[in-house]
Order: C-alpha cells, then sequence, then structure tokens
C-alpha cells in the first residue's frame, strides 16, 4: 500500500553525503527520506514509496542495484544512482536494471538537484538542460545508445579471458575501451601494456613484443623483457594491430596458440599468460580478403568484437563529453571554469569530427584556454573547427595570442601583422624568385606596400612561434 509520493529517498552508508543532499534537495522545497542501506529502503517500501530514489551502489549489505531492479520491476518511481565507481560495468549495470541516471561521485550538489527534477518532471535525460557530473579522466563517458551497448559488452566480457578485437575510427576511444576491459576484469591488479604496432619500426616489433637476450641483435647489449613479459598476469593491449607484419603475424599466432615464446636470441621457453585485446581502425577483413592479414589470426583476435561508432554516429554524446573535456581541461591547467552557452553546444553538436573524441577534446581544451568569457559562445568555436580553412594557423595565433596577453605583453597586434605580413611576403617571394611586382600582385597588394612592408621588417622582431 502506497500512501505518499512526493517524497525523494535517498539511500547512501555515507552520513556525509546523505545529509549535503537532503539539505540542497529540501533547499529545492523536496521532501527527503534518508536511509543507510538497502535494506532500510525495502522496509520503508512496505509503507510507501517514493517519487524518485537516489541510490548509492555500493553499501554495506544489499547491493544498491537490486533496489534499482526492484523499483523497475515494481513500476516504482524513478532511480537516480550515485556512485563513487565510475567505472563501465557499474554504470552499465545501473542503466541496465533501469536507473534513469547516473552522477559520479564526487558530483556538484547543483547537478545532482538538476537530475532529481530532470528525471521527476520525467524529460528524457538527452534533451534537458545538460547535468554533467564530474568524472575521472579516464572514464569511458557516453549516454548515447551505441555507447550503452558498448559499456553493455564490456561489462560483459570484462570478467573473462576471452581476446576482444576492439574496431573504430581514429580518435573513437579504442585504448579507453581495452583500459576499461582490463580494470573490469579478474587482472585489474596486474599491468595493463599496451603497444602502437604502428608506431614501431617493424625490424623492433620483434623484440618489443618477446623481448631479447644480451647480444641477440647489435645494439642488444642488455636482455630486454618485452610486453608480453611486462604484461605477465594482465592484459597486453596490441593497438592498429592492421598494420602488423606477415611474419610478425605468423609469429604472434604460434604465441597465442601456445601459450608459449622465446625472447629474441634466447633459448628459455617462457610461458605466459595474458590476455590480448587488440585494436584498429582498419577493415581487418577487408586486409584478409587481400593477403595482408593472416585469417587465422584474425579468428583468434576477433572473439568478441566491440564496434566503436563515430562520434558524428552518436551526436547526442558530444554535449556530455563537450562539457567533460572543457571541465577537465579547466581543472588540470587551473584555469577558471567555463562552460558552453547552448546556442554553442548546439554548433557543436551538429559538427563532424573527423578525428573524432580525440578531435573534439583537443577543440575544449582549445577553448579552455582561449574563449574569452567564461560563457562560451557559438562565435568562439568559428576559427578552431575543423573544416575551416585557416583553422590551423588561427588556432596557432589565438594560442600565442592568449598567451602573450597572459604574460602580460602589450602591442601583440603589431607585433601579429607584422609577423602575418613577413610571412605573405617571404613566401610570396620565394615562390616569385624574388620578383617583387609579381609576389606583389599574387598578394593583391602594391608593389610600394611592399617595399614598405619589407623595409618595416627590420625595425621590429615578428612574434616567436
Ligand atoms: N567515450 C569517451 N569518454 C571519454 N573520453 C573519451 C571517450 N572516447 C575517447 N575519449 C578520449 O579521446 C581520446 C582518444 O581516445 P583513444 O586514444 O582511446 O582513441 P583510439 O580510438 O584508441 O585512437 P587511435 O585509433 O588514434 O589510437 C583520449 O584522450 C580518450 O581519453
Amino acid at each position: 500500500m502506497t500512501e505518499q509520493r512526493s517524497d525523494i529517498w535517498i539511500a547512501d552508508d555515507d552520513r556525509g553525503v546523505r545529509f549535503v543532499l537532503a539539505e540542497v534537495l529540501r533547499d529545492a522545497g523536496l521532501d527527503v527520506r534518508e536511509f543507510g542501506d538497502a535494506e532500510e529502503v525495502r522496509a520503508a517500501l512496505r509503507k510507501a514509496s517514493p517519487a524518485l530514489l537516489l541510490t548509492d551502489v555500493r553499501m554495506p549489505g544489499e547491493d544498491g542495484l537490486t533496489l534499482v531492479a526492484e523499483f523497475k520491476t515494481k513500476g516504482l518511481g524513478p532511480v537516480i544512482v550515485m556512485s563513487a565507481f565510475t567505472d563501465v560495468a557499474t554504470t552499465a549495470a545501473a542503466y541496465r536494471a533501469g536507473a534513469v541516471d547516473y552522477l559520479a561521485k564526487p558530483f556538484d550538489l547543483d547537478q545532482a538537484v538538476a537530475a532529481v527534477q530532470r528525471a521527476l518532471a520525467d524529460v528524457p535525460a538527452s534533451s534537458a538542460a545538460p547535468a554533467v557530473p564530474p568524472a575521472p579522466t579516464h572514464a569511458l563517458l557516453g549516454e548515447s545508445p551505441a555507447m550503452r551497448e558498448v559499456f553493455r559488452l564490456i561489462g560483459r566480457v570484462a570478467g573473462s579471458d576471452l581476446n576482444v578485437l576492439v574496431t573504430g575510427e581514429t580518435g573513437t576511444g579504442k585504448e579507453l575501451v581495452a583500459r576499461a576491459l582490463h580494470e573490469e576484469s579478474p587482472r585489474r591488479d596486474k599491468p595493463f601494456v599496451a603497444l602502437n604496432t604502428a608506431a614501431i619500426p617493424s625490424e623492433l616489433l620483434e623484440s618489443e613484443l618477446f623481448g631479447h637476450e644480451a647480444g641477440a641483435f647489435t645494439g642488444a647489449t642488455r636482455r630486454h623483457a618485452g610486453r608480453f613479459e611486462q604484461a605477465e598476469g594482465g592484459t597486453l593491449f596490441l593497438d592498429e594491430i592492421g598494420d602488423m607484419p606477415l611474419a610478425l603475424q605468423t609469429r604472434l599466432l604460434r604465441v597465442l596458440a601456445g601459450g608459449e615464446f622465446y625472447r629474441v636470441g634466447g633459448r628459455e621457453l617462457i610461458r605466459g599468460n595474458v590476455r590480448i585485446i587488440a585494436a584498429t581502425h582498419q577493415d581487418l577483413d577487408a586486409r584478409v580478403a587481400a593477403g595482408q592479414f593472416r585469417a587465422d589470426l584474425k579468428h583468434r583476435l576477433d572473439v568478441v568484437r566491440i564496434e566503436l561508432p563515430p562520434l558524428r554516429q552518436r551526436r547526442s554524446d558530444i554535449a556530455l563529453l563537450a562539457q567533460h573535456f572543457l571541465a577537465s581541461a579547466a581543472q588540470e591547467l587551473h584555469l577558471p571554469p567555463k562552460r558552453f552557452s547552448r546556442a554553442a553546444l548546439k554548433a557543436i553538436g551538429q559538427r563532424d569530427f573527423p578525428g573524432n573524441v580525440r578531435e573534439l577534446e583537443n577543440l575544449c581544451r582549445r577553448l579552455a584556454v582561449i574563449a574569452p568569457g567564461n560563457e562560451i559562445l557559438p562565435s568562439d568555436l568559428g576559427a578552431t573547427g575543423a573544416g575551416s580553412t585557416a583553422g590551423g594557423w588561427t588556432e596557432a595565433l589565438r594560442e600565442w595570442a592568449a598567451q602573450a596577453l597572459a604574460d602580460g605583453e602589450v602591442d601583440i597586434h603589431t607585433r601579429a601583422r607584422e609577423a602575418l605580413d613577413q610571412t605573405l611576403l617571404q613566401i610570396a617571394l620565394e615562390a616569385h624568385e624574388g620578383h617583387r611586382q609579381h609576389a606583389a600582385a599574387a598578394l593583391g597588394v602594391g608593389r610600394n606596400t611592399l617595399t614598405r612592408k619589407l623595409g618595416s621588417s627590420r625595425t621590429r622582431r615578428p612574434p616567436k612561434s
């Protein structure tokens, strides 16, 4: 029997959290009841049920997620999960159990209130005013159905030793997924070792992977443990696996099949216990078809596949990610916090990011440094975006100017203008073999202007790049 449906219940074993949360929710005009664990909530449910439950996940006794599931099956009010465990598995489990929102502790109290009000108003999270819980830098964020599916898969396979192949365009978060898989696995206390196959010259790759003995080749003065050995008991992340030379593919396949290997130049057979996660931005099946990748190796690596869609196919994540990156850049660089105006968020959300999450992250870091006000407006995005032809150099200019102003320099306009003139003039003169008239014509300036500008360069210094 339920008699009151207007109050908010908070379940958390941390009295401090309960207290401050209850305070702000009361200030916001809501009735609040506090509980120290899931059993207390269950007991109270016999007499009443709340308009909304905010629950911690890990509490003594029963797990908070069982409450989420119970609320869902009984059709009770919405549940918001709060947890210091921002790992994918917990997040994924919370949503799976039916939570409407997830607050990563420590959270901003205003954001918690906003989340509660949003849930009470039954507004889907993605269309409401954004509330971004601060998340650790390495957290894999996302609210889009595609990312929730990724979280679910990670949660499901992390506990097993199955090899995983992560695919997706550059910058979509493949390495972060590999780390999440490791951190969610029983191997989490053992090393996570990454090797970018494409970044290492092929002749060194074998010894990088398997190590070498002293004297194995010129320059091998000491015994060196390869990544396989370094990752013992843990996870080895092989990035850009599609670029692995065929000979090494054969060797890797043998190691994966037998679980044993020799160091380069070594006689001792080493038995490894390593979980392999591989990633590629390439179409591995196409490479197999083209004879560039061994089909049998692909089968070994591609036991479970996690596909990360490009950011343009999960636009609903852009605002969340952008706000997270902006906040963490400010924190990391000790800058005053900034926020996006709604219009700016909307504009960002419509962009295509060929460099995916990494490009978005870089954009936000730049904005944290160079946007003038504490609210970022669409006009601030102007020159920094992909697709703007002048993008590269105006970005550099912005950074230079921001730094110069921060250093208290004056007269930077003159210096910058001169540097601009000098650069254009020099390039044009080089292109026209020193012929001033042709260079001037190519630049669209008069010959006199060009001569004057060239003359002025001797008296002033251009900005350092
Ligand atoms: N879902 C996400 N949540 C938060 N940060 C993310 C997410 N996805 C990617 N990032 C961040 O974006 C950057 C690029 O991610 P990552 O290096 O994992 O991409 P990748 O797909 O492995 O790239 P590449 O193919 O170029 O190696 C990193 O700084 C990472 O922390």
